[in-house]
């Protein structure tokens, strides 16, 4: 149980709106996401395309509410371009989440990602990245991680399907190269488990290095068709091969009970992108605070 840990519970706005794929909730307003996430019994969320980037607005809009901003994600280049392309939108991004009051920020390496790719396979175009991409990426990370520490802030690394950071072997290598004063680890067990990557010994590993967490379920069913038909990262989201915690194949339980053990503190966020035509994003926000309220405690 969690209820004596200093965990918050939030929610990302993925479900009600797609940045990846806009025609995905294209047309739910800002508001009404928000007013959901309230609704459900979040105190939080990340941020999505719809959120007004004027901090005075949101924090406004938020504080209405009862929400936080938890963190956001941020897509870096650093194998593919210049580093200080990089850098300048990373500062603007540290920023705009600092005013916030945000203390995480996500970033994820999307050189050579096929995560946004419509018409590659999932699971046979992923990058595998090269010795000199490896000390690109990590060079790059150390030097963000330490302009994230300016403002006391943590940069935590998300692992993700479709990039050179994908598999446990991966996240071993960029754990090891990387200096855990100044780069934690996102844990997405969704990511791992789409993956077919063993998930609980990610956790167990490297809990003491997890700084910021994504719930994301997995249903099996889709997951199969993913493999079976070669679909892309997004054809498989659009099939629904995502949903909210409880609804699909993880068994969150072993999960919570190792964050349980630990001394994670932080957010945990429900992070479930699937369509919300065929899923409601109020009905299964609401699915997922119960089922981690029965779980957790929380
Ligand atoms: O944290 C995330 C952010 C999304 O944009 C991404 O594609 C999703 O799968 C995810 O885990
Ligand atoms: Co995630």
């Amino acid at each position: 149980m969690l209820h004596n840990h200093s965990i918050k519970l939030g929610i990302a706005p993925i479900g009600w709106t797609n940045d990846d794929l806009p025609e995905l909730g294209g047309h739910i307003p800002f508001e009404q996401c928000i007013s959901e996430m309230a609704l459900a019994g979040y105190v939080g969320c990340e941020v999505g395309n719809k959120f007004p980037r004027d901090t005075k607005t949101l924090h406004h809009a938020l504080e209405l509410r009862g929400l936080s901003i938890a963190a956001a994600w941020f897509s870096a280049y650093l194998t593919t371009k210049p580093y200080e392309e990089t850098e300048i939108a990373f500062i603007a991004h540290r920023d705009f989440l600092h005013e916030m009051g945000a203390k995480h920020i996500v970033i994820s390496e999307q050189g050579h990602s096929i995560q946004g790719d419509l018409n590659i396979s999932i699971f046979e175009g992923k990058p595998i990245f090269s010795e000199k991409e490896w000390n690109l990426l990590v060079e790059g990370l150390d030097r963000l991680g330490r302009l994230a520490k300016e403002k006391n802030m943590t940069l935590v690394y998300h692992h993700h399907m479709g990039t050179g950071v994908q598999t446990e072997e991966e996240i071993n290598q960029l754990m090891k190269r990387t200096n855990p004063n100044v780069m934690s680890l996102l844990y997405d067990c969704g990511h791992l488990y789409f993956a077919g990557e063993d998930y609980l010994r990610v956790l167990q590993n490297y809990i003491d290095r997890i700084a910021h967490i994504h719930f994301k379920d997995v249903r099996n069913v889709v997951l199969k068709s993913v493999k079976e038909q070669k679909l892309s990262f997004l054809q498989g989201i659009k099939a629904g091969v995502f949903t909210v915690p409880g609804d699909g194949d993880i068994d969150f339980k072993p999960i919570i009970q190792l964050i349980a053990q630990s001394n994670y503190e932080g957010w945990i966020i429900v992070e479930a992108e699937q369509d919300p035509a065929k899923a409601n994003p109020f009905e299964y926000a609401k699915n997922a605070r119960q089922y981690i309220r029965e779980i957790a405690g929380l």
